[in-house]
């Protein structure tokens, strides 16, 4: 058996008025993350992991952010495409583990809503998924509410 491991990070500036979807939830907060597709952080992270670990580049090269078809775009459909593409390569999912980084709003209450969407779009078990979160303690751009960050790690294997 062949077991290969994938580290992701994604990063998001946060704004007024738009909207915060994370691990394909929507939150109600004053705030949401900036970007070309719904700009959900937690879901690029995750891809990231997936093409890391089959050695396949990252987000960006697969879904250019110059691109109109992604304009706007859910990521839990990045995310499908991110699963379709290491099970082309002969893999199959262990595990994903992924941690948060923001100072609001808390995440704790919406995890398992994250768990369940994210574990549908990748076609895995919710119990083969682990989302946790933190603030920055007030410090730096995370805890001044300007940006939002996720981390995750995932094991896959042939
Ligand atoms: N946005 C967040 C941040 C944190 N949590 C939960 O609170 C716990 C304590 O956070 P600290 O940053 O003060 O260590 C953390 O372990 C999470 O359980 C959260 O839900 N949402
Ligand atoms: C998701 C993509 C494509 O729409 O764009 P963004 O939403 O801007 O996200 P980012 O993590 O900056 O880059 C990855 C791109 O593939």
């Amino acid at each position: 058996m062949k077991i290969k491991v994938g580290f992701g990070f994604d990063v998001h500036q946060l704004k007024e008025g738009h909207p915060f979807v994370l691990g394909g939830v929507l939150l109600d907060h004053h705030k949401g993350a900036f970007g070309h597709s719904d700009a959900d952080v937690l879901a690029h992270a995750i891809c990231d992991a997936l093409l890391g670990a089959a050695n396949l580049r990252d987000i960006g090269h697969h879904f250019k952010n110059t691109d109109e078809r992604w304009k706007g775009i859910s990521s839990l459909i990045l995310l499908t495409e991110c699963v379709k593409m290491i099970s082309e390569k002969g893999y199959a999912i262990n595990n994903v583990d992924a941690m948060l980084c923001l100072e609001a709003p808390k995440i704790n209450p919406h995890v398992p809503k994250m768990k369940l969407q994210i574990s549908r779009a990748m076609g895995i078990d919710v119990d083969d998924i682990s989302i946790k979160a933190t603030t920055n303690e007030t410090m730096g751009f995370i805890g001044r509410e300007e940006g939002v960050v996720a981390y995750a790690v995932c094991l896959i294997q042939k």
